[in-house]
């Protein structure tokens, strides 16, 4: 017992001495409500009194430094609990569960921002906010320029970098403002970088001082000592995995703006994904592959981008922080010969740097080609096995994966040569020559004094050495990021091509390819020099369809020299416009609209294959361009017009319901109030009920399948018509629609349009169909093409020849029926 109070005793004189030996600091005699008061104050005065002894100061810094970081650390995750708290307060999400179920995932606000809420557990209640800017079309506008003009008024070839230029460029969507969150994460990750090399330089003199306490001896400044080196290891450890973080943390955001940047081009009203294509670099990898591009290439980008700004701030902070603390300990010539050694280095290593920017991007395109290739055979299996193609699709997808292998070896085999001369310079001769360095100012001393203290020789050597390790290893990683920075050179122009096509196809005054010197556009009717190669004028809002001397081309770098179609293309549908524009407002109802309009117009369009009977349609839309400057198109808008392409499309991974309202989105089919009744309604007119009654009830507008394999050929042709149905257009466009369909179902569907009154060109080979229509457009090939009114004399004639031609084939029906008798009879011989 007695013992026991002994070493009680004992201790408690040891932990009253120890801020005294350790901060000159006397704690007797002071209360324990003042204590926390006193020695803060005493650490304070010990920093900022610069004649306090050196050790005292240094443990000061060290340990206010571990309880400002420890408190911000502590103070962060109160501020978050509480928040947290009245955040779960304010929901009421203790005790009770929300009774409200939301059905739908995302909500437009009034300013165009969206609000999406994500599920980011198993718990489908935990839902994150995802909040959408609206897009902003100046800023692409503005942007369009920069892309356009890179490299062509270069200020001065010798300072010229491409790859500066293109950084600096995407840097501004990365960064759009210096306020943004991502410029602060930025400023964090320096903050943290400099506090990182700080640290390193109070642990390499804490290094020292405990190799010289444990040299002579002095074994209770040892253990003083080993606990600072503990309270340091806090801060220390928290600011590593801190750079982490944020480095991570910058990579997705920067991912984020890249993505969300790209995805508002290539998904707008202007179709730049169709329109792609045609550009003059639509064969170039990166946009064959563009969605290995937009996918891989983007976040590949980022990740480099992120890891090279780590990797050569971290060594250049190192390299500025020791060079200064080591001047002082080397001598100018000690830091001078360092940093020559450098230069030879990073010279020598550049100069053997393998192509490895152009490696990579090669590398990413055979990803890119072999992805697209699987793809391919998963969107077309069916086909294949028809065809038995097995064999081929077999060769090519080896060929595609081979190349690849070559690729990914090539760019390992290119490096290894590289890393054994890396190794040899940077591990082992910098390490030598930094022995070489720490010994100098030891042998000076030594020599000029006379004198050799070997403790403060070894607390000397070890701290320079531990220093001159850090440089080299600051230095080896600043020349290790040479080749970071030759594989970020190759992502970064596979991003700038990505957006520059882009941007190109994205603008009002897209050329479609053509290449502007090949054309001889200064000659013109009005002598009026002008370089647009399309020159035809779209006029929006029309109450019909009509083509005025528009030449069908197809769009190349011809331009309007390329091969053309259909010459001066004329007509008008329906024929004489409707004279209640008022009720082409979208705001009326949509019932109203087909009411009192007249019958519905029609026109067929006839024409062999290839004779660009699709590529009138692909105007309408206005996806292929009119390249004649007197050709002129007249449409109604948007929600008036509804075209049908050859091959029916269905959304991935949708609903029944998705399919039908296609291309609506189930979250605006509920805000606008449409009802399910609608579509059961719909699905009656183009009779498919009878799918309804595959599931209990309408079930089946939930359910969710690959809808394009699930639906026969006419199924899908007869989706078409409850698309429709559903969002009454007045005017419809159909692609060989009902070629699937059986006639009397293709009888039923267009006697069911002119009963709606729906306006509809029909594209077909049949003229059997001739008899829905009230006009007649005839492709005849060779350009040219002939427009008939089927109520005109010259129709009826021309139907009254085809009825007599029948007439004459059904007088010959009793002497084909004798023929066939003799055939019969000699058939029952044999
Ligand atoms: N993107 C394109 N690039 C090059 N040529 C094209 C392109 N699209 C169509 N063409 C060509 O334009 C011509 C007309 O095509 P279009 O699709 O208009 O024919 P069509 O009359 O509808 O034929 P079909 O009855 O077989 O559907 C074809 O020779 C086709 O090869």
């Amino acid at each position: 017992m007695a013992e026991t109070s002994l070493s009680a005793e004992k201790l408690k004189r040891l932990l009253l001495r120890l801020p005294h030996e350790c901060l000159g600091l006397d704690l007797s005699g002071i209360s324990s409500s003042r204590l926390a008061k006193t020695v803060l104050r005493h650490l304070w005065q010990l920093i900022r009194n610069p004649n306090s002894a050196v050790t005292h100061r240094k443990r000061a810094q060290i340990i206010l430094i571990t309880l400002a970081f420890s408190a911000a650390t502590a103070g962060s995750g109160i501020c978050y609990g509480v928040y947290k708290l009245l955040a779960n307060i304010r929901t009421g999400a203790f005790g009770r569960k929300p009774v409200m179920r939301r059905t739908r995932s995302q909500v437009m606000l009034a300013n165009g921002a969206r609000v999406m809420y994500v599920p980011y557990d198993e718990n489908a209640d935990n839902k994150k906010r995802v909040f959408i800017r609206p897009k902003n079309d100046d800023r692409y506008e503005h942007d369009k320029f920069l892309f356009k003009y890179l490299g062509k008024n270069k200020p001065s070839q010798l300072f010229y970098s491409k790859f500066l230029s293109q950084l600096s460029i995407i840097y501004r969507i990365l960064v759009p403002t210096f306020t943004d969150r991502n410029s602060f994460l930025l400023a964090f990750q320096i903050f943290f970088l400099v506090m990182r090399t700080w640290l390193s330089l109070f642990v390499a003199r804490l290094d020292g001082q405990i190799v010289k306490d444990i040299i002579s001896g002095k074994g209770r400044k040892f253990l003083v000592d080993l606990l600072c080196w503990f309270l340091i290891a806090f801060p220390a450890s928290y600011t590593n995995s801190a750079i982490k973080f944020l480095q991570r943390k910058l990579s997705l955001n920067f991912r984020i703006n890249l993505t969300r940047y790209i995805h508002d081009m290539y998904l707008d009203k202007r179709l730049s994904f169709y329109k792609l294509a045609f550009d003059n670099q639509a064969s170039s990898s990166v946009i064959a592959n563009i969605d290995n591009s937009i996918t891989n290439d983007v976040t590949k980008f980022c990740d480099a981008i992120c890891s090279v700004f780590a990797n050569i701030a971290k060594p250049v902070i190192d390299l500025v922080f020791f060079s200064v603390y080591l001047r002082d300990n080397l001598g100018t010539f000690g830091i001078v010969g360092i940093f020559v050694n450098y230069f030879i280095t990073g010279y020598i290593l550049k100069r053997w740097t393998p192509p490895l920017g152009k490696l990579v991007s090669k590398r990413s395109a055979a990803e890119g080609d072999y992805y697209n290739y699987h793809l391919n055979l998963i969107n077309n299996t069916e086909e294949i096995a028809f065809y038995h193609g097995t064999k081929v699709e077999r060769t090519k997808v080896n060929a595609l994966y081979d190349y690849l292998m070559e690729q990914m070896l090539l760019v390992d085999r290119v490096k290894i040569n590289y890393n054994i001369l890396e190794d040899y310079v940077l591990k082992y001769t910098w390490s030598a020559l930094g022995y070489v360095f720490a010994s100098i100012p030891i042998v000076v001393t030594t020599y000029s004094t006379g004198i050799n203290n070997e403790e403060i020789n070894m607390r000397e050597f070890i701290v320079n050495k531990r220093l001159m390790l850090s440089l080299a290893d600051a230095g080896s990683r600043l020349m290790h990021s040479i080749k970071d920075i030759a594989q970020l050179t190759g992502y970064t122009n596979r991003i700038f091509t990505l957006l520059a096509v882009l941007h190109r196809v994205h603008s009002t005054d897209f050329n479609y390819g053509a290449a502007i010197d090949d054309l001889d556009l200064k000659v013109d009717e009005d002598s009026s020099f002008s370089t647009e190669a399309v020159r035809g004028t779209v006029q929006k809002g029309f109450n019909g369809i009509r083509f005025e001397n528009i030449d069908v081309i197809i769009p190349s770098r011809y331009g309007k020299e390329g091969t053309k179609l259909i010459n001066k293309l004329r007509f008008q549908i329906p024929p004489v416009p409707l004279l209640d524009s008022a009720n082409s407002d979208s705001q009326i109802n949509l019932s109203q609209k087909l009411m009192p309009q007249g019958p519905g117009s029609s026109m067929l369009i006839l024409g062999p294959n290839g004779s660009g009977k699709t590529s009138i349609q692909r105007i309408i839309a206005e996806i292929w361009p009119i390249y004649n400057k007197n050709g002129l198109l007249s449409v109604p808008g948007a929600a008036d017009l509804f075209c049908v392409p050859q091959r029916a499309y269905f959304i991935q991974g949708g609903t029944f319901r998705d399919q039908i309202i296609y291309p609506m989105s189930a979250d605006t089919f509920y805000d606008a109030g449409h009802k399910d009744k609608e579509l059961v309604h719909i699905l009656g007119e183009v009779k498919l009920d009878y799918l309804l009654k595959r599931g209990k009830g309408w079930q089946y507008l939930d359910a969710v399948a690959e809808w394009k394999d699930v639906l026969s050929g006419g199924e899908r042709q007869r989706m078409n018509f409850a698309r429709i149905m559903f969002h009454k257009p007045r005017f419809v466009v159909l692609d060989e629609a009902t070629n699937a369909i059986s006639s009397d179902m293709e009888d039923y569907l267009f006697n069911l349009l002119k009963r709606y009154r729906f306006n509809f060109i029909t594209i077909s080979q049949r003229p059997s169909l001739i008899k829905y229509h009230d006009l007649a457009l005839d492709i005849e090939g060779d350009e040219t093409w002939r427009l008939q009114d089927l109520g005109t004399d010259e129709a009826i004639t021309s139907i009254d020849k085809e009825i007599e031609t029948l007439q004459e084939k059904l007088e010959n029906v009793n002497l084909w029926e004798q023929e066939r008798t003799a055939l019969s009879r000699k058939l029952a011989y044999i």
